[in-house]
């Protein structure tokens, strides 16, 4: 027995709730653990991942997994891909002439998943349920591996409030459509609400890696809806029941409380993340301005390039972060 409660073999039951460390007791808020908040996890004979096509028992998640320190997710599978090589560059990696990255989750077409030394890049595809899934087993799967402190970022693309479209935001406080800072999810038919709570010392530094780059990088609160269009205010989605006049009051009312960009992932992210205990940031450019328009219309080579930019912003800060580990 633990001055916190009963030690099991892989965690502490603490008021009710077995708080899983992948077998070593903690004090609550302890740096660097991976907390699995779930009694269940410890019984099961294994655990599947399913949407990676990874499993316990069918991989040696701790072989495979086990250096990672950095764990960045963003929307699209080539996208992820992409960043994938410019870290191998960034890096300094070598990948044998001849051998491809792999996509480590190839068995499956929901995610794709790259590793780069200690870094995974992972596509989570648009939306709540999508990241929420691809979050519950990307942490699941980083407990398995026994990763100690391992720091999250989405890197992802955004309409701005007022910005000049290719600026980068890093979020300083995920908000959702009312302005709450915490996701609601409805489990056995009741809402449960948690805290969506992003790194501010990870996003303080996010800050300082911008340099003379041909890009601004800002600090702002994010809005994370549920739609693209009407959840987002825009005038050309296939309903719209408001005019252009509501819209405009809609969106300046958020720009007024700090909102400075819009996307649909970053609240669940942040909720999530804190819950596993996980240092989290999110980066994303604007492919927009809201307060002017709602098509993206800017042509696709050029929002390419622009997506680029969050990862060059989180690359700089982990080349910094390893230089210390
Ligand atoms: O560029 P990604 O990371 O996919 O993020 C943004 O783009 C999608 C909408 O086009 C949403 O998922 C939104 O959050
Ligand atoms: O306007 C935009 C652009 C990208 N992603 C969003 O969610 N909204």
């Amino acid at each position: 027995m633990s001055e916190e409660g009963i030690t099991t073999l892989n965690g502490t039951m603490m008021n009710g709730n077995i708080e899983l460390t992948n077998g070593r007791a903690h004090k609550e808020g302890a740096n660097g653990f991976i907390h699995i908040k779930n009694p269940h996890i410890s019984n099961m004979d294994e655990d599947v991942l399913y949407h990676f096509a990874l499993g316990t028992k069918s991989h040696d998640l701790k072989k495979m997994f086990g250096d990672v320190k950095f764990v960045c997710i963003g929307g699209s599978p080539r996208r992820m891909e992409r960043f994938a090589h410019f870290l191998v560059k960034e890096l300094g990696y070598n990948v044998p002439s001849g051998l491809a990255l792999e996509n480590i989750t190839n068995a499956t077409d929901r995610y794709a998943m790259y590793k780069v030394g200690p870094v995974l890049s992972v596509s989570h595809g648009m939306g709540v349920p999508s990241v929420s899934i691809m979050l519950h087993e990307i942490i699941k799967m980083m407990f398995h591996a026994g990763c100690t402190d391992v720091e999250f970022f989405r890197i992802g693309t955004s309409g701005g409030l007022g910005l000049k479209p290719g600026t980068v935001v890093v979020t300083s406080e995920a908000v959702d459509g009312q302005g709450k800072a915490s996701q609601d999810n409805l489990v056995l038919g009741k809402v449960v609400s948690r805290p969506s709570v992003l790194d501010k010392d990870l996003a303080e530094r996010l800050l300082q890696c911008s340099m003379n780059d041909d890009f601004e990088v800002i600090m702002g609160k994010t809005m994370c809806t549920d739609d693209f269009y009407e959840g987002q205010g825009r005038l050309d989605g296939a309903f719209c029941d408001y005019n252009e006049d509501e819209k405009m009051a809609y969106l300046q009312d958020c720009h007024n409380r700090g909102v400075r960009n819009i996307e649909m992932e970053s609240v669940c992210f942040g909720s999530m993340c804190h819950h596993a205990g996980i240092k989290c940031a999110v980066v994303c450019v604007t492919l927009l301005d809201r307060l002017q328009g709602d098509q993206v219309s800017t042509p696709h080579d050029v929002l390419d390039s622009w997506s680029q930019r969050p990862m060059t912003i989180v690359a700089r800060h982990i080349k910094n972060r390893m230089k210390t580990l």
